[in-house]
């Protein structure tokens, strides 16, 4: 089993280090790959799944560490899954307000019921570089775009993103809350299980 005291996260996101750490509780610490290198691999991959390897194994190769990375988005409905693994890119690098005004622009007049949309998280745990082994887990966390912008917590989307199961946008749940019932609590749930570690 690897020591996982030592985890590298391997995100230069300070919203998911701080939902990640607060799920992990302190039998494990979380250690930013920024603390090692502030340059951001390429996501090339094709699919959540192989951007979330090519970033933890990444980090493994420069920190020496196990290492865990998040890769998500936001797969909205009525744009055919978009802007999906792109979402971080979606408004072309300009950031979290870009993006939020592009998406809320390409679902105008788009009526409640077709607005429908997914977060997705897929964790990727490699115990160094060249693991031929990964863990893999997923998480969906399924709501609906809002019209306007709502809620002052989490970060990125959180603000557009409707909770049917508790009727608040995402950014209106508490930090414990949106940790309870996100995409990335389902993933995090499962990498406890494969890790002995509930
Ligand atoms: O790649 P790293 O360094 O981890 O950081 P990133 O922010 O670039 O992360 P991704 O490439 O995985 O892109 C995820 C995008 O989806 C958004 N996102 C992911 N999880 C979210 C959440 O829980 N709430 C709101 N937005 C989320 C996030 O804001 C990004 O725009
Ligand atoms: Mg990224």
């Amino acid at each position: 089993m690897m020591n996982l005291k030592q985890l590298v996260l391997a995100s230069h996101n300070a919203g998911k280090l701080k939902e990640l750490q607060a799920m992990l509780g302190e039998s494990v610490q979380l250690r930013s790959i920024g603390e090692f290198s502030s340059v951001e691999p390429e996501e090339t991959g094709l699919s959540f799944v192989e951007n979330a390897i090519l970033k933890a194994r990444n980090a493994a190769r420069i920190s020496g560490l196990p290492a865990l990375a998040d890769d998500s988005g936001l797969a909205v409905d009525f744009l055919g899954g978009a802007p999906g693994i792109y979402s971080a890119r979606y408004a072309d690098g300009k950031g979290d307000a870009a993006n939020n005004a592009k998406l809320l622009d390409a679902l105008k007049d788009v009526p409640e019921a077709e607005r429908g949309a997914q977060f997705v998280c897929v964790l990727a745990l490699v115990r160094h570089a060249d693991d031929p082994l990964p863990i893999l887990c997923e998480g969906l966390w399924h709501g609906r775009i809002l019209t306007a912008a709502s809620g002052e917590h989490g970060f990125g989307y959180d603000p557009l993103f409707w909770v049917p199961e508790r009727n608040v946008s995402s950014a209106e749940l508490s930090p414990a809350d949106k940790n309870q019932i996100s995409h990335r609590a389902r993933a995090m749930d499962l990498l406890r299980q494969r890790l002995g570690l509930k």
